[in-house]
């Protein structure tokens, strides 16, 4: 009796999904950018665009006219993912470049070439990202999340905010998360030594991300530089390679999520809408201003951040 109530009950369920698959797609899809902006003469580079997001807004910029530099650490994959984009589009302007945000010498070597290869930089995502990987220290020691998601990218943007204000105007965008809303930075125990959550550890350096663009939002006022930070939507990507029980809760739920095409709408929307042109340290989502936590809008919290970042990393950046 009980397995026959079970039965109809999942029966039914699966009749609703079906019945209702279209409306339940287009909710999840979200907003799409309207924008018609077109990019010929401009120059983008994405970190992580062999994959998911990052590679479908590596698309979209391209469609635009930009000249896309995508930024991987394979290599390989990245020629592949080029590749792809290029038989979508035969006019496509993508370049791929080594970029392994795990290794300071890596970002360092990265930069130095870029700034002597191209003289003008107008968007910067970064977009790059791990979750909740095993307990691994990067290169340099820092632990993969707050390595990789934070000081990777501070280091990176450290590096090429000259060449951005040179460039002016240009646009960073900085790819965040909901994820932000349950995390806090943990000063005394910066790079988990103390106790490891993979979780917590991914929504502290997503937490960072949003608090990051904050303060370089404060200090570039005036440069016609702005940065924003996104949330893309809960997507349906590799990101959830560490862990079995998030990837099969996604693959389950995937008509619930978004395509990583749906999911780039936000970061382009960022990158492109005429109506941001002076609009800086927000947070978007669904090509919309987003909720951050109160842990997210600490002007103390957002400056304490860039002096540790800066001291992490031994650089100075006033
Ligand atoms: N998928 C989601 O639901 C979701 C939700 C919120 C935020 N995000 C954020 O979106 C961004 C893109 O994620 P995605 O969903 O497309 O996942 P993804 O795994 O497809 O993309 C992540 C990219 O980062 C690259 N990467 C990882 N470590 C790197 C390193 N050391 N050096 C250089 N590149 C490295 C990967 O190679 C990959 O190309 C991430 O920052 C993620 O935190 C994703």
């Amino acid at each position: 009796m009980f397995l026959l109530l079970l039965l109809g009950g999942l029966g039914l369920i699966t009749l609703m999904v079906l019945l209702f698959a279209p409306q339940i797609r287009r909710h999840a899809a979200g907003a799409q950018c309207k924008s018609t902006v077109c990019l010929d003469g401009k120059t983008v580079l994405i970190t992580g665009a062999n994959t998911g997001i990052g590679k479908e807004t590596a698309l979209d910029l391209a469609m635009r006219g930009a000249r896309v530099i995508m930024a991987c650490r394979d290599v390989e994959k990245g020629e592949e993912a080029a590749a792809s984009i290029r038989a979508a589009y035969s006019k496509a302007q993508v370049e791929v470049r080594e970029l392994d945000l795990a290794d300071t010498c890596s970002i360092r070597a990265f930069a130095q070439i870029f700034l002597k290869e191209v003289d003008q930089l107008h968007i910067l995502i970064t977009n790059a990202g791990v979750m909740m990987c095993p307990y691994t220290k990067t290169i340099d020691g820092f632990e993969m999340h707050i390595g990789v998601n934070h000081l990777g990218h501070f280091l990176l943007t450290s590096l090429l905010i000259g060449l951005m204000k040179r460039s002016a105007p240009a646009r960073i965008v900085v790819v965040s998360s909901l994820a932000h809303n349950f995390g806090w930075i943990r000063f005394h125990d910066f790079h988990s030594q103390g106790s490891y959550n993979s979780g917590l550890a991914y929504c502290q350096s997503k937490l960072a991300n949003v608090l990051f663009t904050r303060e370089l939002a404060r200090r570039l006022k005036g440069t016609n530089v702005t940065v924003n930070s996104v949330h893309p939507g809960t997507v349906n990507s590799d990101l959830t390679r560490h862990s079995t029980l998030m990837t099969i809760c996604f693959t389950v739920l995937s008509m619930f999520l978004k395509t990583p095409q749906e999911g780039a709408q936000t970061s382009i929307y960022c990158a492109v809408a005429e109506e941001l042109h002076s609009i800086s340290g927000q947070h978007f989502s669904d090509c919309a201003p987003a909720f951050v936590a109160p842990q997210g809008r600490s002007e103390e919290t957002a400056r304490r951040l860039w002096d540790v970042s800066c001291e992490q990393l031994g650089i100075q950046w006033d």
